[in-house]
């Protein structure tokens, strides 16, 4: 990748064009059917008054990040021949969709970049093994392939038909950091870029197909944006573009009041503000990846999310403001996966002091704060849980009493709650009680109230809580 920060390209709002981020999550292209599914919703929006022109970001099949993933495990931990078999039945079903679905030059040239994938993966999981010091980068490499080849082989089924589409290597427009697995976008060339790759292509009506998830650093290593991250990768490309909307097609018709597998009773949220939508997403709401209102709010981008499975089925849509009266009550949800690190004070206790030390500490470690509490009683800060902690647990000795929990959930209420401390309902400390969780203070926006609790606990809690919050509030 040759980057060229400084170049200057008339936006797509200056154009005239009205382009239509449309992002395809992995339970979209799952198999054959879904690819048919996803190709006739880009035919169809291609047809949309007034000029709308489709802008695909694809994800990885679902199952194939996860898959290559443990392909480099594997590879290090027995051999690269190991981990090649293991993707075999992965590559197989990429080519059984092209094998179905597309013909002729297309299917030839599908195949070769199949070939080519099984090729480099190969190279690149035989060079970790022996040079463990490239093991970050070419994870990243290695991991990006799940996304190279959905775009592929989408751009092949599309054109099939005849519909002009392109295949664009992401890593020519999204430009990141070097923090490989959780890479953070440069924005003024992610911009620069996108548009001088892709506006050419809108001018003549040609269909953008881009693999989500990835990006490239300046030197042009590949890097990736964190599990999730298409979606990040869909604004990222909407916001550079000035895009009309950016979709999000997934496997449920919009953001719903919990999570739908998990409690019955949900309710779409036809419309939500970005910070409402953001907070959901970084409590656990799956369904969008917590970054990815960042792009669009300041240029008030509106965000759908559909259902590639039943695209008549309504969608919600983030925008500016919700609507939400004041004090409202939207949704419920949680994430797994947090430790609560407690620090009690010895002897002399400056509270500020000791809230750096341990924010620098826990930096050292690599662990991230989710939220952080300081009283007489002492320091609390609920972290992501991992493998660092215990080492942190022992560096933290060095600041007071250290207590650690784990297998902690987050559970969050969203709504719109505003700055001021709001009774959320007469009912929710009986079930904090019954449930032993605590709430988190001081509140982490205006859209959340935080409560920790036992993970095992959460499922049952975040039920409780729709029905009482949501389904029956008083
Ligand atoms: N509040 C919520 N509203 C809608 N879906 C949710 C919510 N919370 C969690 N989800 C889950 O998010 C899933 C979609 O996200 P994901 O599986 O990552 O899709 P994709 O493969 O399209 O990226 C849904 O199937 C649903 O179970
Ligand atoms: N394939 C990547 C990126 C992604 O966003 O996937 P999905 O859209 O299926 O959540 C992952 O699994 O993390």
């Amino acid at each position: 990748m040759n980057p060229t920060p400084s170049l200057s390209v008339p936006s797509a709002a200056n154009s005239g064009l009205c382009p239509v981020v449309m992002k395809f999550g992995g339970t979209s292209v799952q198999d054959t059917a879904a690819f048919e599914r996803v190709a006739a919703i880009i035919r169809r929006q291609q047809g949309q008054p007034p000029r709308q022109q489709p802008v695909v970001v694809v994800s990885a099949m679902a199952g194939m990040t996860d898959a290559l993933l443990d392909a480099v495990k594997r590879s290090l931990e027995q051999d690269t021949t190991a981990a090649l078999e293991w993707l075999e039945p992965h590559f197989a079903r990429y080519s059984e969709v092209a094998e179905r679905l597309t013909d002729g030059i297309a299917y030839g040239a599908f195949v070769h970049v199949l070939y080519a994938a099984r090729e480099h993966i190969g190279q690149a999981l035989e060079v970790m093994r022996r040079y463990p010091g490239t093991i970050p980068p070419l994870r990243d490499e290695v991991v990006a392939y799940g996304e190279h080849l959905s775009a592929a082989l989408l751009a092949a089924v599309l054109s099939g038909d005849g519909t002009a589409c392109r295949t664009v290597d992401a890593r020519t427009c999204i430009v990141t950091d070097d923090v490989y697995g959780r890479a953070r976008p440069r924005w003024d060339a992610t911009q620069t870029h996108t548009r001088q790759v892709l506006e050419p292509l809108l001018a003549e009506g040609v269909i953008p197909v881009l693999g989500g998830f990835i990006g490239a650093t300046f030197d042009g290593a590949t890097t990736t944006l964190g599990r999730g991250g298409s979606d990040y990768s869909a604004t990222l490309i909407g916001a550079a573009l000035q895009a009309c909307e950016v979709q999000i097609w997934t496997d449920v018709a919009g953001i719903y009041s919990a999570d739908p597998r998990l409690v019955a009773q949900v309710r779409r949220l036809d419309t939500l503000a970005y910070g409402e939508a953001t907070d959901l997403a970084l409590y656990g709401a799956k369904v969008l990846h917590p970054r990815t209102i960042e792009p669009v709010e300041r240029l008030s981008i509106p965000v759908s999310i559909r259902n590639s499975y039943d695209p008549e089925a309504g969608y919600s849509t983030i925008r500016a403001s919700s609507g939400a009266p004041s004090g409202a009550i939207l949704a419920v949800t949680h994430r797994n996966g947090v430790a609560a690190v407690h620090v009690r004070p010895r002897g002399s206790w400056r509270a500020a002091v000791a809230l750096d030390e341990m924010a620098q500490i826990l930096d050292a470690h690599g662990i991230l704060v989710e939220h952080l509490a300081a009283s007489r009683l002492g320091l609390t800060a609920t972290v992501e849980d991992g493998e660092a902690l215990e080492a942190a647990r022992r560096d933290l000795q060095t600041c007071g009493d250290v207590q650690v929990t784990t297998d902690r959930a987050l559970l969050c209420v969203v709504g719109n709650f505003g700055t001021e401390a709001t009774e959320l309902h007469p009912a929710l400390s009986e079930i904090l009680a019954e449930f032993r969780s605590t709430p988190l203070l001081p509140h982490p926006s205006p859209h959340a109230r935080l409560f920790l609790l036992a993970e095992a606990a959460a499922p049952t809690a975040v039920q409780k809580l729709h029905a009482q919050l949501i389904e029956n509030p008083a």
